[in-house]
């Protein structure tokens, strides 16, 4: 290995920028190692030579670029050293949108077509790469190339492969264990179990791939869904099949949230919508004239126009309580409700408690993870909704779990349903911080099965005709992902 290599390894485990111990990220799993390239702000020195060892890997690999961009925020410095060191125009990608002003989520002089060089201190699933080449490519920039420092070998750089992005890293996880090891700053046993970790940890293809998009990535390549009949077929819940069939036959892929506070209204929505939507969504706790013969009506409505009932409950306790939440109380909603929601926040106990009930009593229901919400500034991270992904995929669920609330495709598997919530036909949001995209947005870009409306269906005039429009929207969004 080059001196120089070498050297910056074993600087940065000195300024604690590598450190191993025990480590709980912020994923929940205990790790061995952990990497914080956040402290080399205070090491110029160091920071230089990071700038420089990156900027002589692009040289060496001769790429070609207009631009450089850091991924926010560890990278940010060290594409601003790349950039006045060498002359090269740099761009700053925006993590969230101003609320005022140009609203740009990039900053910076660019034409379109441009190339740009995304800078970026470590790698893991590759999510954070793609998502800047994803911002970039929107106002018209294209990427062809990241160089990382520091490669975590979990299955990055195959993953941005996919996305013809190629990772172009000074080092990896293993070379970084050989030379502390080397030089005796690590034993053999903390590099065994590193090792194990990062290979018994490595991100598959679905999830590294954070938000593929329905009918064409950002380089333009289609990516082909099955149809409904074909997912019913595929899926392995007998709740979900269902679902996809109501989907297949109605024609639809709109759930309908009526979040209104009286009997009579929720009737009267749903007699109007009823056979535009295979799912209609409810938050029971908000009618105040609820009595239990209720959700007996609702259940007649779901058989007289054929759809699903979807109580948005989002349970967020430890088991023995959302057990007692699920079955008890006036509610009563394993009762009545074909699919509840829980918040994964507790751990897998949240999702086995309600399991446990539906078992008891031989129902046939569906439990979706919230991964990610619509509204601004939620405090979801990447590495939540990937935890989530991994919790919904666990075996012990397979009976019950049957997809995500979620704002951006997480797998290809047809077992995995994603709806999504906060879509209106005309963008924007709500004086609460609800963010709002549109149906076609949601099914194409985001990756939507089954498009969530609210407020956008039952504040409008005419509630039938206002459900058809986003039917209509809805279906010819969905037809453009399957051929
Ligand atoms: O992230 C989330 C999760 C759930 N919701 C629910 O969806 C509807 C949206 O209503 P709109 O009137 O279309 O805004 C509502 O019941 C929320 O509780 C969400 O919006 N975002």
């Amino acid at each position: 290995m080059e001196p120089k290599k070498r050297n910056l390894i074993l600087k940065l485990y000195e300024v604690n920028a590598i450190k191993f111990g025990t480590f709980i990220l912020k994923s929940g799993l205990e790790s061995p190692v952990y990497l914080d390239l956040r402290v080399i702000v205070s090491y110029p020195e160091i920071m230089k030579e990071v700038a420089n060892i990156m900027w002589t890997k692009a040289e060496e690999n001769t790429l070609r670029y207009d631009s450089v961009c850091g991924v926010p925020y560890t990278a940010l410095p060290i594409a601003t050293c790349i950039s006045t060191d060498h002359n090269i125009p740099m761009l700053i990608r925006r993590k969230e949108t101003k609320d005022y002003g140009t609203k740009k989520m990039i900053e910076g002089s660019y034409k379109e077509d441009d190339y740009c060089l995304i800078i970026e201190d470590v790698v893991t699933s590759g999510t954070s790469v793609y998502e800047t080449a994803q911002a970039l490519n929107s106002v018209g920039v294209k990427v062809r190339d990241a160089i990382v420092l520091l490669d975590r070998e979990q299955g990055g750089a195959d993953s941005l492969k996919t996305q013809d992005i190629h990772l172009h890293s000074v080092c990896t996880m293993t070379e970084v264990l050989t030379v502390l090891e080397k030089h005796n700053k690590i034993d053999k046993t903390m590099v065994e179990k590193t090792k194990e970790f990062i290979y018994s940890n490595r991100f598959d293809q679905t999830v590294k791939k954070p938000t593929p998009q329905a009918n064409g990535d950002h380089t333009g390549k289609k990516i082909i869904r099955p149809t409904w009949a074909e997912s019913a077929q595929k899926c392995k819940l007998q709740i979900t099949a269902r679902l996809y069939n109501i989907m297949h036959k109605k024609k639809t892929n709109l759930a309908v949230s009526v979040d209104v506070h009286s009997c009579r209204e929720v009737k009267k929505i749903i007699e109007a919508v009823g056979l535009h939507v295979c799912i209609v969504k409810t938050h029971i706790d908000i009618i105040e004239d609820f009595v239990p013969e209720f959700t007996k009506e609702l259940q007649d409505l779901a058989e007289k126009y054929n759809f699903l009932i979807f109580e948005d409950r989002k349970f967020a306790d430890i088991g023995n309580t959302v057990q007692s939440q699920y079955s008890r109380g006036i509610y009563k909603i394993s009762d009545w409700a074909d699919i509840v929601n829980v918040h994964p926040l507790p751990g897998k106990g949240v999702i086995s408690g309600l399991q446990q009930v539906v078992k008891d009593k031989g129902l046939k229901r569906g439990c979706l993870l919230v991964a990610e919400m619509s509204s601004a500034g939620n405090l979801i991270t990447k590495d939540y909704t990937q935890a989530s992904l991994r919790l919904a995929e666990a075996d012990e669920h397979k009976d019950f779990v049957m997809g995500f609330v979620c704002q951006s495709r997480l797998t290809e598997d047809p077992s995995m349903i994603h709806m999504v919530p906060g879509v209106k036909l005309s963008s924007g949001g709500d004086n609460l911080g609800q963010q709002y995209t549109t149906p076609e947005e949601a099914v194409i870009k985001r990756g939507a099965d089954i498009i969530i409306v609210g407020r956008g269906i039952t504040e409008a005039d005419n509630l039938k005709e206002e459900a058809e429009r986003y039917q209509k929207a809805g279906y010819e969004a969905y037809l453009k992902t399957v051929s």
